[in-house]
């Protein structure tokens, strides 16, 4: 198959998705189509008055002569009013579709499965969210305009030359499937170079996105010429497919207009020995040319339309494929208010896909409620990965996950992950206030948030910031240390009213004195929650009620500090080589 045959339907299913977007402002449509209905019937005005002026305009005892401008000035400010109106109302419903459309591909972005953000880069998905919708249907409403503007005149004056001399006017068809066919040319070959074009600039902007996250390793590797360099190889690539976009349409107007002046040129000497002919008058013969002029200028713009149609559907298809992604499964029908925390796993296997060896290989482990446990292991044991299966990030390829009882798969994803509230590796803080970060997607609460962040051993430092609470964090916390950044992510998970608490190297950042006084702080939820706490800084662990001794997706050992000492095994070992 060509890629023209397998792109063309595909663009037809596209154009019925956006479709789908502006049908349900469809009676603001009506009013665009209506405004540009009367706009068009000032069109055959114009000629028609010529007619008049040149028919009975010559005899003194006729119209007065200022009616000409009246009736002018009074047309093309009519005109103007409909093409206003037109124009408002059309942009009021697509800007409506605009924000429904974004709508629906955040709501896919929130859906989305975990896999789809191992490939999707967020300066991709702003794209496709904010910028993507907003072009398509500027695209498209600008087609609209013309063709409401042209087209409907074009129709109008049509008409009007049906009546004035209906067999010229037939003739004068004769370059349309000429030019038809042209355009169609010219609008495969932008279907199959838009596409490029698009991926191309999607490119462009994940560079931009990685260069802006990663800015501090781009100045201290001093790579700012080595990027400046990859940026100007995508960006040559962008201006290529651009070139080759703008080519192939700069080509169809020059062509179109050399088939119309062919017809054109036709008609009027036709016309013209007609009226010889015929004798018709002078006024006759003014009102035919004119009226076709106004019309062939009008076919004109509508010829030009071909390519913002397809460079809209070609963005669209591309941002239509974010809301393709596959949404998380959720096949869990059971419901579960608090649970007590205790969590099961059962010779469970996980092999990312991809990977050559499985993350975890027939696990089984005990995580008892109440109390904290520890999971420590070399780093690539497979520890996160039971967090994430413990979330339901990651499904297991065997194996069962039970928690209070309950297997997980059968458990609402909404209802696990209300009971775990979880500080990861990588710290992700929102651009908004301390307060809003702490009490992120919660009820605000003075006191719990005090209580908070009391205990991540933050409050001291919020009380010296100059709004309190209140102050903004900055983008992911960028105004904020490293460990303070962390503790803000202690305090949210605390503020979290969840009966399992997971620290994934949580307090890797704090320096001891921190540490020891957040460790201090937990202790007064001590029998009450669930603690796991994953980490390699040995000390961290020593109080933990039990400690898991992972190796490659394996349990090695568990027991207490004491009790894995005496035991003399990897855990001793791993002390031990802390120690040295
Ligand atoms: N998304 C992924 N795709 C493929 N492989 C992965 C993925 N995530 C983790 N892995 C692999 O799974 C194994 C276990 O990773 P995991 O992150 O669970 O280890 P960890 O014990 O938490 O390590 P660390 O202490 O370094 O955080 C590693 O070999 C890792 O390379």
């Amino acid at each position: 198959m060509t890629v023209e045959a397998a792109t063309a339907p595909d663009l037809k299913s596209t154009a019925r998705r956006v479709l789908r977007y502006v049908l349900p402002h469809r009676l603001g449509l009506f009013w665009t189509v209506l405004a540009y209905i009367g706009a068009a019937c000032t069109e055959p005005l114009i000629p028609e008055l010529l007619r008049t002026v040149f028919g009975k305009g010559f005899q003194a005892s006729s119209f007065s002569v200022w009616w000409v401008p009246v009736v002018l000035i009074g047309l093309f400010a009519l005109r103007g009013l409909f093409g206003f109106l037109g124009q408002y109302m059309l942009n009021q419903t697509l800007t409506r579709s605009v924000m429904d459309m974004r709508r629906s591909l955040l709501d896919a972005l929130l859906r989305a499965d975990a896999s789809a953000y191992t490939s999707l880069q967020p300066g991709a998905a702003v794209t496709k969210v904010v910028n993507d919708p907003n072009q398509v249907l500027t695209l498209l409403s600008g087609t609209v305009v013309s063709v409401l503007r042209d087209g409907l005149p074009a129709i109008a004056m049509l008409g009007y030359l049906l009546y004035l001399n209906w067999q010229l006017t037939l003739l004068s068809m004769i370059t349309t499937p000429a030019m038809a066919f042209v355009v169609k040319r010219v609008n495969r070959r932008v279907q199959q170079i838009g596409a490029r074009n698009y991926d191309a600039q999607l490119e462009l902007v994940n560079k931009v996105d990685d260069i802006t996250r990663a800015w501090r390793v781009v100045r201290s590797f001093d790579a700012g010429d080595y990027e400046r360099g990859r940026f100007a190889d995508i960006a040559r690539k962008v201006q290529r497919s651009a070139l080759k976009v703008s080519a192939t349409n700069a080509l169809t107007q020059p062509l179109s207009q050399l088939m119309a002046s062919v017809g054109l040129s036709l008609i009027v000497s036709l016309a013209l020995l007609q009226a010889r002919q015929t004798n018709t008058g002078v006024e006759e013969f003014a009102a035919f040319v004119t009226a076709l002029l106004l019309m062939t200028s009008r076919l004109r713009h509508l010829s030009d339309l071909a390519q913002p149609i397809t460079n809209a559907l070609v963005i669209a298809r591309g941002c239509f494929s974010l809301l393709d992604t596959p949404a998380e499964p959720d096949r869990g029908t059971q419901d579960l208010a608090l649970a007590r925390g205790e969590l099961s796993l059962r010779e469970v296997k996980l092999q990312y896909p991809g990977a050559e060896r499985p993350a975890l290989d027939g696990l089984s482990m005990l995580i008892k409620p109440g109390q904290t446990t520890a999971l420590v292991g070399a780093s690539g044991a497979g520890k996160s990965s039971v967090i994430h299966l413990l979330l339901g990030f990651a499904q297991p390829d065997s194996g069962q996950i039970l928690l209070d009882g309950h297997d997980i798969q059968d458990l609402r994803r909404a209802a696990l992950r209300r009971q775990f509230a979880v500080v990861s590796q990588d710290i992700v803080l929102f651009d908004a206030s301390v307060a809003d970060n702490v009490a992120y997607a919660q009820p605000r609460d003075a006191a719990r948030l005090e209580q908070a962040l009391r205990a991540a051993h933050l409050w001291d430092f919020v009380q010296t910031l100059p709004q309190g609470i209140e102050t903004p964090v900055g983008a992911n916390g960028s105004k904020l240390s490293g460990g303070q950044r962390q503790r803000l992510a202690i305090a949210r998970a605390l503020y979290k009213e969840a009966p399992i608490w997971v620290f994934d190297e949580a307090t890797s950042a704090l320096d001891t004195e921190s540490e020891r006084a957040v460790q201090q702080a937990l202790e007064q939820w001590q029998g009450k929650k669930t603690l796991i706490l994953i980490a390699h800084r040995l000390s961290t662990v020593r109080a933990a009620d039990c400690i898991h001794v992972m190796s490659n997706g394996r349990l090695l050992e568990s027991g207490s500090h004491a009790e894995l000492l005496a035991t003399d095994g990897a855990y001793a070992a791993m002390v031990r080589a802390q120690h040295d």
